[in-house]
């Protein structure tokens, strides 16, 4: 069995007399590559949050090996885990190579200049964004910024790596604005990462991306996480048609020649556009 990097016991958050997700446990596996599927405003990004160590839990506890997160030192919450944000916006007009590089600081002190240099271009590259390099973040399209930003994840596990072997990567939608090919591109990257021994972490709103690449999902709804196993196992159609509030019957077999399998509401309304009715 693989080693676990993140255990989190009977967690919950809770702000202003509000209780945003509640009673979650589960644990990230070196190796395992962790989904967490929910309709809007089911706590995914809270949760990841709680987990990344940005937000403490109001109840329960959340470990990093024997470490309560709430104890660790940041430079050493910084080795050990890297986040992407589902958004992020910057004050001033940095280069990409310099938004990317933001991933070293606090932590890649130990680091010669030449090696600095070397992880950013690698993570560059592997984000698909080294054509990029000398743009100004700003100026990039949000696709763009979102490779970026996965980039600058990138270089902090890198320069983490020095300190810490049990790294965990947490991405955030991280595919929200990327096209298909790019989608694939970056989830191959994290499943490539993943295999190199890393715990990842992914809130996803593609199913069939969660399938595809998840070693194990989580269902979050309301707050709590109401399922969790091998996307074999948990993507039934009962449960998302629970979860999503959708009908039953989920799929309808997809026309010619198309690749795609249209859930069943998209379907009714496709077809009531396509027949002159205004699907409203
Ligand atoms: N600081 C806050 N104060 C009050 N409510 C909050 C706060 N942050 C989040 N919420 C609420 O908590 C709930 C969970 O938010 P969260 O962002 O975790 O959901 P999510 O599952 O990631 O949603 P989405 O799929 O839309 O990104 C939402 O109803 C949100 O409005």
């Amino acid at each position: 069995m693989s080693a676990s990097v993140v255990t989190a016991r009977k967690v919950g958050y809770a702000t202003r007399g509000k209780v945003l997700i509640d009673d979650v446990s589960l644990t990230l596996a070196a190796g395992q590559l962790t989904a967490v599927i929910g309709p809007n405003g089911a706590g995914k990004s809270t949760l990841l949050r709680v987990l990344a160590g940005e937000l403490a839990c109001s109840a329960g506890t959340v470990h990093y090996g024997g470490e309560d997160a709430r104890t660790l030192p940041p430079w050493r919450l910084a080795a050990r885990r890297a986040v992407m944000a589902q958004t992020a916006r910057l004050a001033f007009p940095f280069s990409v190579r310099e938004v990317a590089a933001l991933g070293i600081d606090g932590i890649g002190r130990g680091l010669t200049r030449e090696r600095r240099r070397a992880v950013v271009t690698t993570a560059l590259e592997k984000a698909e964004v080294a054509h990029l390099a000398d743009r100004i973040y700003q100026t990039l399209s949000g696709g763009e910024q979102q490779r970026v930003q996965f980039a600058r994840a990138l270089v902090q596990l890198s320069a983490g790596r020095e300190a810490s072997a049990d790294q965990v990567l947490f991405l955030d939608e991280p595919t929200s604005h990327l096209d298909m090919s790019h989608q694939l591109q970056l989830m191959d990257e994290v499943r490539g990462l993943t295999a190199s021994g890393v715990a990842t972490f992914v809130t996803i709103h593609d199913l069939n991306l969660a399938a595809a690449y998840a070693d194990r999902l989580v269902v979050m709804c309301g707050g709590r996480a109401v399922a969790q196993g091998g996307p074999h196992e948990i993507l039934t159609t009962a449960l998302i048609a629970d979860v999503f509030g959708l009908d039953s019957r989920i799929g309808e077999p997809a026309p010619p020649g198309s690749a795609f399998i249209l859930p069943h509401a998209h379907a009714e309304k496709r077809r009531s556009l396509r027949n002159g009715a205004t699907g409203a």
